[in-house]
């Protein structure tokens, strides 16, 4: 099991990418502190889905928590880890997964679309990333902290001109969290996933000419599933990539080297 009794904190667990994380982390071995945040679109019924995660967490034979908050919110972090603290005694791993992606177009970009994201996506994952450090520090046993990234961090999207440099930014807060927690025993990786068929893009999605081109595109000839992520954050935070710090592993069916 590569993350036996490990405490791990999945932000944005309730659906998509970061609920495979929790499960496949459990699954591991891991106990698990699941945040979502009950606020984020008001047309989503999100409890049941919590329920459903806490359920395939304890039919795993592991224990979890679900914390609600706003990772934009400063004080959300730190009430992350004393929830962790309080459960389970420690905090091992942080996947920081938490994200938005409103679509729109650049010129006419309302500033609470733009502001909205980058709080979220990137300022909520310094936040969160910052009190899991200092929590890991505090304790004095190393961590793994995992950052949900992007292809989006290497290549553009003309209705994601607010989004797409989130993802650059979390990628260069991993690198930069590196070498500022590396004396500590902390790694901090990212993951850039592709397009991955998630509550985040089905709108997108739902035009099948773009979805056709897409899996066009993609050399393995389909688009990720949330576990094709998720296995490999559980790698990343794992001590199988004890000596990995600082990188970026993309996981996108070969979608970013396919040019011609
Ligand atoms: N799907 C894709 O193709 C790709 C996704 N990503 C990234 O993966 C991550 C997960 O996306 P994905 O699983 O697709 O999206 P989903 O929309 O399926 O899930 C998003 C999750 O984030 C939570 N969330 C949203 N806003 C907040 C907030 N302010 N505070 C706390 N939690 C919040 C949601 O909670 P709730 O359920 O309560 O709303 C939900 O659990 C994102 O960072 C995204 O940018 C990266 C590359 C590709
Ligand atoms: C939401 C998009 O379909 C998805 O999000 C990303 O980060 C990928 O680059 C895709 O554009």
């Amino acid at each position: 099991m590569l993350l036996k009794d490990k405490i791990v904190i999945v932000t944005g667990a309730s659906r998509g990418i970061g609920r495979a994380i929790a499960v496949t982390a459990a699954r591991e071995g891991a106990d698990v502190v699941l945040n979502y945040w009950g606020d984020n679109d008001a047309a989503y019924d999100r409890r049941p889905a919590i329920r459903e995660v806490l359920d395939d967490i304890a039919s795993l034979g592991r224990r979890a928590i679900a914390v609600e908050g706003n990772v934009a919110a400063r004080e959300t972090g730190p009430a992350l880890m004393r929830a962790a603290v309080d459960a389970f005694g420690r905090v091992d791993v942080l996947a920081s997964n938490a994200g938005i992606c409103p679509f729109h177009a650049f010129l006419d970009m309302p500033p609470e679309v733009f502001e909205t994201t980058m709080a979220v996506n990137l300022h909520g994952a310094f936040y969160v990333t910052q009190a899991a450090a200092n929590q890991m520090k505090a304790q004095g046993t190393g961590g793994a902290i995992v950052a949900t990234s992007s292809i989006s961090a290497l290549v553009g999207g003309g209705m994601q001109t607010h989004y797409t440099p989130t993802k650059a930014g979390v990628h260069s807060l991993m690198q930069s969290c590196a070498i500022a927690l590396g004396p500590y025993g902390i790694r901090c990786n990212s993951v850039m996933p592709g397009t991955i068929a998630t509550d985040l893009n089905a709108e997108d999605l739902s035009d099948a000419g773009k979805k056709a081109y897409f899996e066009k595109r993609i050399p393995l000839g389909r688009l990720g599933a949330p576990e094709d992520v998720a296995e490999c954050v559980v790698f990343l935070a794992s001590d199988r990539a004890r000596y990995v710090t600082g990188a970026a592993l993309l996981v996108d069916g070969g979608m970013f080297v396919n040019l011609q």
